[in-house]
C-alpha cells in the first residue's frame, strides 16, 4: 500500500489569474479553452471565478520535456509557475534528480514515469501527457500516490489517420522507394506490383478514435473498411465489423494497427497473424512499437506475404534526435532498412502544427483547472470530480480536497472533521482503490484552514489533502 506523501505545500500569498491569450490563427480540433464546458468543467458560469490560492502562483515548479507546443508552455507560463522546458527526453537517473523537486511535469511518449521515478517525486501533483498514450506513465503507481494524470484523448487522431492514409498510397504505388532512386539518380518506371486503392480492402485494428476517423478517410477514396475491435463499436458509413482479428487479416488488403499499448497487444501481430495475411498485402503501424513483432514483420516480408510496410513507432525509441535508427537500439533495424517498400518515420504520426497546438493548450487547461481548482475532470488515473468554481460573491470559503484510499468509514470521519462548519456542496468519487472528494465550505477562518488540514493529514486513509481558499 503506497504511504501518504506530504507534498511541500508552497506559501500563503497572491491568488491565481485565469488569462490567457490565444493565436487566432489557431485552429482547434478539440475544444478551445473558455468553450463551454472545456474550461469551466462543465458549468455554465454566470458570477466571476474566484481565484483560489494556497500559494504563490511563482512557487509551483513545472517541467516540460520532449519538446511541448508553445501554446501549452504559453499558458503555464502565463500563470505565472516556474516552467523549465527541454527539447528532448532525459535518461532515468536525469529524471529522477530532477522531478524530485517539481509539482508538476509535462511528457510526451518518450518519457517513461515509472513506479521508481515516481517514488522520487515527492512533490509531484500532476502529469501532463501532451499526447493520446498514456502507456508510459504507471498510472496505478500514481493514483496511489494522489498524483493526476491528464492526456488529449483525441487532439492528434486527424493527423494520424491523414498520415495513415497517406501510407496506403505510398506503399500501394512504392513511392518510397521510387523517390529514393531517383535521389540516387536512377530513373525506374515500373508498373509492376502497383495499385490504386480504390476498391481494396482495408482492415482496421482498433475503431476507437483513430481507427474510426481513418475509416471515414478511407471510404472517401474508395476502400472498403472492415474493422476489428475487442469492443462492439458502432460501424461509420459502410464499414463493417468482423468478429476476430484472423477474419479481418484474410480479408483485408491493407492492415492498419490502432490499438493502444497493453498486455493484450504485445505482438498482436505475430508469426501466426502474418501468416493469416493475404498473400502480397501490406502493414501499417502507427500504434506503439510493441504490437508488432518485427522480426516477424521481416520474415513475412521477405517470403512475400507482406509486400510492404509502414511503421511510425518502434518498441525501443532515443529520447532526442539523432543517428539512432541502429541496431544497437533495435536489433532488427539494419535488416528493415535493407527492405523494399517499407517507409520508416521517427513517430511523427501526431506530429502536425495543428495537433501539437490543439493538444497544448488542451493539456495544460486541464493542468492549470485541477492545480487551481481542483477538478479532476478528464483525469486519466483518477475519480472525475467536477464542482461549478467558487466565485467572488463566495466570501470566507474554501475548497476542501481530500485524495484517500477506497476503505469503509472514510466519509464518516471526514464529515466529522467538518461537521462544525457549512458545507456548502460536497462530491465524493472513487475509482478502484482511490476516492477523491471536494467539499466547499463557507464561513471559515484561516485558523480553521489549518486545523481542517490537520485533522485530515491525521486520518490513517489520507493519500493527499489540499485545500484551495
Ligand atoms: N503514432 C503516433 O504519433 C500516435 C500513436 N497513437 C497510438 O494510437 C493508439 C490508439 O489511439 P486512439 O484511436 O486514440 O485510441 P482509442 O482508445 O480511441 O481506441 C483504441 C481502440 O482499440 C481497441 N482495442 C484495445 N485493445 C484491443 C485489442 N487487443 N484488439 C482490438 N482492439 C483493441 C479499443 O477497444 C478501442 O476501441 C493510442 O493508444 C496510441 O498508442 C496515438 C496518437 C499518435
Ligand atoms: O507526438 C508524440 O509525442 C506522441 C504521439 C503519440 O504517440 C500519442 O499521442 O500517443
Amino acid at each position: 500500500m503506497a504511504a501518504p506523501r506530504n507534498i511541500v505545500q508552497p506559501s500563503l500569498g497572491e491568488a491565481v489569474s485565469y488569462s490567457m491569450s490565444l493565436s487566432p490563427t489557431n485552429t482547434f480540433h478539440s475544444p478551445p479553452p473558455g468553450h463551454g464546458s472545456f474550461m469551466t468543467g462543465g458549468f455554465d458560469l454566470r458570477a466571476a471565478v474566484k481565484q483560489l490560492k494556497p500559494f504563490n502562483t511563482e512557487d509551483i515548479k513545472i517541467l516540460l520535456l520532449e519538446n511541448v507546443n508553445e501554446t501549452g508552455r504559453d499558458m503555464l507560463k502565463g500563470q505565472g509557475y516556474q516552467v523549465e522546458f527541454l527539447k528532448t527526453s532525459l535518461p532515468e537517473d536525469q529524471l529522477i534528480e530532477k522531478i524530485r523537486d517539481v509539482h508538476v511535469i509535462g511528457v510526451r511518449s518518450k518519457t517513461h514515469l515509472t513506479a521508481k521515478v515516481l517514488k522520487e517525486a515527492k512533490n509531484l501533483l500532476v502529469i501532463g501527457c501532451f499526447c493520446i498514450g498514456t502507456n508510459q506513465v504507471d498510472l496505478d503507481y500514481a493514483a496511489k500516490q494522489g498524483i493526476a494524470v491528464f492526456n488529449s484523448p483525441f487532439a492528434n487522431s486527424r493527423s494520424v489517420a491523414e498520415l495513415v492514409i497517406g501510407e496506403i498510397i505510398s506503399l500501394a504505388r512504392q513511392l518510397g522507394d521510387r523517390s529514393l532512386e531517383m535521389h540516387r539518380g536512377t530513373w525506374n518506371k515500373v508498373s509492376a506490383k502497383c495499385w490504386e486503392i480504390r476498391g481494396k480492402t482495408l482492415g482496421i485494428v482498433g475503431y476507437g478514435h483513430i481507427g474510426s476517423q481513418l475509416s471515414v478517410l478511407a471510404e472517401a477514396m474508395g476502400m472498403s473498411v472492415i474493422y476489428y475491435d475487442i469492443a462492439t463499436l458502432m460501424a461509420i458509413g459502410s464499414a463493417r465489423q468482423v468478429p476476430t482479428l484472423e477474419a479481418l487479416l484474410e480479408q483485408a488488403d491493407f492492415v492498419s494497427l490502432h490499438v493502444p499499448e497493453t498486455q493484450d497487444t504485445a505482438n498482436l501481430m505475430s508469426a501466426k497473424q502474418f501468416e493469416c495475411m493475404k498473400m502480397g498485402s501490406y502493414l501499417i503501424n502507427a500504434s506503439r512499437g510493441t504490437v508488432v513483432d518485427i522480426g516477424a514483420l521481416v520474415k513475412a516480408m521477405r517470403v512475400g506475404r507482406v509486400a510492404g510496410a509502414a511503421l511510425d513507432v518502434y518498441p525501443n525509441e532515443p529520447a532526442a534526435n539523432g543517428d539512432y535508427f541502429v541496431n544497437n537500439l533495435n536489433g532488427w533495424a539494419e535488416d528493415l532498412r535493407g527492405l523494399g517498400n517499407v517507409i520508416l518515420t521517427p513517430h511523427i504520426g501526431g506530429s502536425t502544427e495543428e495537433a501539437q497546438r490543439a493538444i497544448g493548450i488542451e493539456v495544460a487547461s486541464a493542468l492549470v483547472r485541477y492545480i487551481n481548482q481542483g477538478t479532476t475532470l478528464g483525469s486519466v488515473n483518477l475519480p472525475e470530480v467536477n464542482m461549478r468554481s467558487l466565485t467572488l460573491d463566495d466570501h470566507e470559503h474554501a475548497r476542501v480536497i481530500y485524495i484517500h484510499r477506497n476503505v469503509p468509514g472514510v466519509l464518516r470521519k471526514v464529515n466529522g472533521i467538518l461537521a462544525d462548519h457549512n458545507v456548502d456542496k460536497q462530491i465524493s468519487d472513487s475509482k478502484g482503490d482511490i476516492a477523491y472528494l471536494m467539499a466547499d465550505v463557507s464561513n471559515i477562518k484561516t485558523e480553521d484552514i489549518k486545523e481542517i488540514r490537520d485533522s485530515l493529514d491525521a486520518l490513517s486513509s489520507r493519500i493527499l489533502t489540499r485545500i484551495l481558499y
